[in-house]
């Protein structure tokens, strides 16, 4: 038993995300490409969460082992109370019928273009054989189509509907068996501004209706502001998470709150953001001093060093102030996103 499990406690209060260590590497022709790189991630129940990182940072990668499409090269997950490495073949089927569902970003790869709506999201609740009688899936089918606005298109072939209209259709398919996690990869990416604004709705609404976690793993930013936590990967680990919240003043008034972590792992380990090493100059090592209440990081000087620096220091991380300020020496997140 891994660590992993230790924080999975019980099944009322497991994470319904739960990476630890994540590491995939894919070798072609010889040469060896670490997709994921000791990644870790965890999604409480009932959370939405956008996942944004720049091109070939790993997310789709990370998306088909928590899909159990592909498996790790070695750390451990956990998704809806499945363990994702150890999993058997019956163990697969069975958790990527009832426990997940998933949306691509192809509107054409999420529906069969040969049947309508109502018919799409009854084909997953078949394949499962619940409910079981016909009328019962129906039924179902009409309730999820009403709950994601697209009633109107029941009885229509993914053709004749727009792109809004096929994704949040495939919301209602992916959400047929009732599953514990909803995946999404680029859902939006197709889609125009407003178009994209109804989808992340529909997920929202999945969400608060029906309980389900989402992960959505997204270039889009104006994703990341309909989610409470959006998580930065870079180089196949997380590394940034940004968190969203309303809070009321005693003014009264409601203001949006925007902090920003760096992410440290359980072993301690984190990334210094890009623009942070860029602009002083961080290189191989850096010297780091313990605060009473922070850390200070500082520009190492070399080997034959042991006088500490006098300057002012240049990085510090301390913890994020209240009222939805960055933590102290963070500036704004404008990391590229591609
Ligand atoms: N099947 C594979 N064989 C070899 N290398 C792969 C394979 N799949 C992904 N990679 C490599 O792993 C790294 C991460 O790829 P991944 O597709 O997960 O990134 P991504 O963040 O999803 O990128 P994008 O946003 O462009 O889809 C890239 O360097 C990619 O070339």
């Amino acid at each position: 038993m891994t660590a992993v499990w230790d924080e999975a406690r019980t099944d009322e209060t497991e994470p319904d995300i739960l990476c630890r260590d994540l590491v995939r590497i894919f070798v072609t022709e010889g040469v060896e490409v670490q997709a994921l790189q000791g990644l870790t991630l965890r999604v409480e129940r009932g959370e939405v969460v956008a996942l944004v990182g720049a091109s070939g940072s790993g997310k789709s990668t990370l998306l088909s082992i928590l899909s159990g499409l592909d498996r790790p090269t070695g750390g451990a997950a956990r998704v809806a109370g499945q363990d994702l490495v150890a999993m058997t073949r019956a163990e697969r089927v069975d958790f990527q019928r009832h426990r997940v569902g998933f949306v691509w970003q192809q509107t054409a790869r999420n529906l069969l273009p040969y049947l309508t709506a109502t018919q799409n999201v009854v084909v997953p609740m078949a394949l499962a054989g619940t409910p079981r009688r016909t009328a019962a899936r129906a039924a179902r089918a009409a309730e999820l189509l009403a709950l994601l606005g697209v009633t109107h298109v029941a009885d229509r072939l993914p053709a004749h509907m727009s792109g809004g209209e096929q994704q949040r259709v495939a919301i209602a398919v992916a959400l047929a068996n009732d599953p514990r996690v909803l995946l999404a990869d680029e859902p939006t990416g197709e889609l125009d501004e407003a178009t994209s604004a109804e989808v992340l709705e529909a997920f929202r609404t999945a969400n608060a209706e029906l309980g389900t976690t989402v992960l959505v793993v997204t270039h889009d930013p104006a994703v990341a502001d309909h989610v409470s936590r959006t998580v930065r990967i870079r180089d196949g680990r997380t590394s940034l998470e940004v968190l969203r919240r309303r809070e009321v003043g005693a003014d009264g008034v409601a203001r949006d709150l925007v902090e920003e972590f760096a992410v440290l792992d359980p072993v301690g380990r984190m990334q210094l953001p890009p623009e942070f090493v860029t602009q002083l100059g961080l290189r191989d090592r850096v010297r780091l001093d313990l605060e009473p209440d922070h850390v200070s990081v500082w520009p190492g000087t070399g080997p034959s060093s042991a006088a500490p620096p006098t300057a002012a220091p240049p990085t510090t991380t301390s913890p994020p102030t209240s009222g939805g300020s960055r933590p102290a020496g963070r500036h704004a997140a404008t990391e590229e996103q591609s």
